[in-house]
């Protein structure tokens, strides 16, 4: 089905709210996360990732973007503790972009863009029997965020960036196994950790985010592959709206 919105021009996230009026909503992502505002949080434990590369299927050109899918059939790869309850199955990882390095992340940090952003998209496996059940519940869904920074070429990226090519347009998919996205984590496990929304339509407000203090590095060259699928597919910051933002004791 062609997308009835985009990141730019007439479909252009200022218009997303016609017929998604959840855009103007309470707990819409992305948002700057002014660090002194953040609350420590001692009860905040570390989040306990286990992926298991067994689970890494494909890699798709969605038109927005690519997404890496795992099988989710059961609880191979989930995440637990931090903020959560209960077990969050790995369903798909992606990236977000901007048409230069000077920005392109959707969160932002006392105003800082990176240059690009790292979703690894979950679902509350523990209370709902899919992705499109959980999508639209408040605790349906965990979102790991990782900051990219640029630098010297991460090893690990440039398999998908390598990937990328056989996918160049809309609607292929090419098989993409045996990939374990931990080597994508940075080195320190802080993070902070807020209650917010998809950050394109639908836009539904049922992501418990956390959020990587430490971004990885990537160069200007593996950036620009992303953007020959894409030129640019970030959403900007949203408004607060009251929610506190705490962080990990690591
Ligand atoms: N950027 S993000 O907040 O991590 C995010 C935004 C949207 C969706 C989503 O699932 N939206 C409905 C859907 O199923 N969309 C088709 C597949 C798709 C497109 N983009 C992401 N998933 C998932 C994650
Ligand atoms: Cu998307
Ligand atoms: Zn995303």
């Amino acid at each position: 089905a062609s997308l009835n919105w985009s990141y730019e021009g007439d479909n252009g996230p200022d218009q997303w709210h016609k017929l998604y009026p959840v855009a103007n909503g309470n707990l819409q992502s992305p948002i700057d996360i002014k660090t002194k505002n953040v609350k420590k949080d001692p009860s905040l434990g570390h989040l306990h990732v286990t992926w298991n590369l067994s689970t890494c299927k494909e890699i798709v050109n969605i038109g927005h973007s690519f997404h890496v899918n795992f099988e989710d059939k059961d609880n191979r790869s989930v995440v637990t503790g931090g903020p959560l309850t209960g077990n969050y199955r790995l369903q798909q990882f992606h990236f977000h972009w901007g048409r230069t390095d000077d920005y392109g992340s959707e969160h932002t940090v006392d105003g800082r863009k990176y240059a690009s952003e790292l979703h690894l998209v979950h679902w509350n496996s523990d209370k709902y029997s899919s992705f499109a059940e959980a999508s639209d519940k408040p605790d349906g869904l965990a979102i790991i965020a990782v900051f990219l920074q640029v630098g010297p070429p991460h090893e690990c990226v440039q398999k998908i960036v390598t990937a990328l090519g056989s996918i160049k347009t809309k609607g292929k998919k090419a098989p993409f196994t045996n990939f374990d996205p931990s080597t994508l984590l940075p080195g320190s496990l802080d993070y902070w950790t807020y209650p917010g929304s998809l950050t394109h339509p639908p836009l539904l407000e049922s992501v418990t985010w956390i959020i990587y203090k430490e971004p990885i590095t990537v160069s200007s060259e593996q950036l620009a592959q992303f953007r020959s699928l894409t030129v640019t597919n970030h959403r900007l910051p949203q408004p607060l709206k009251g929610r506190q933002i705490e962080c990990s004791y690591v």
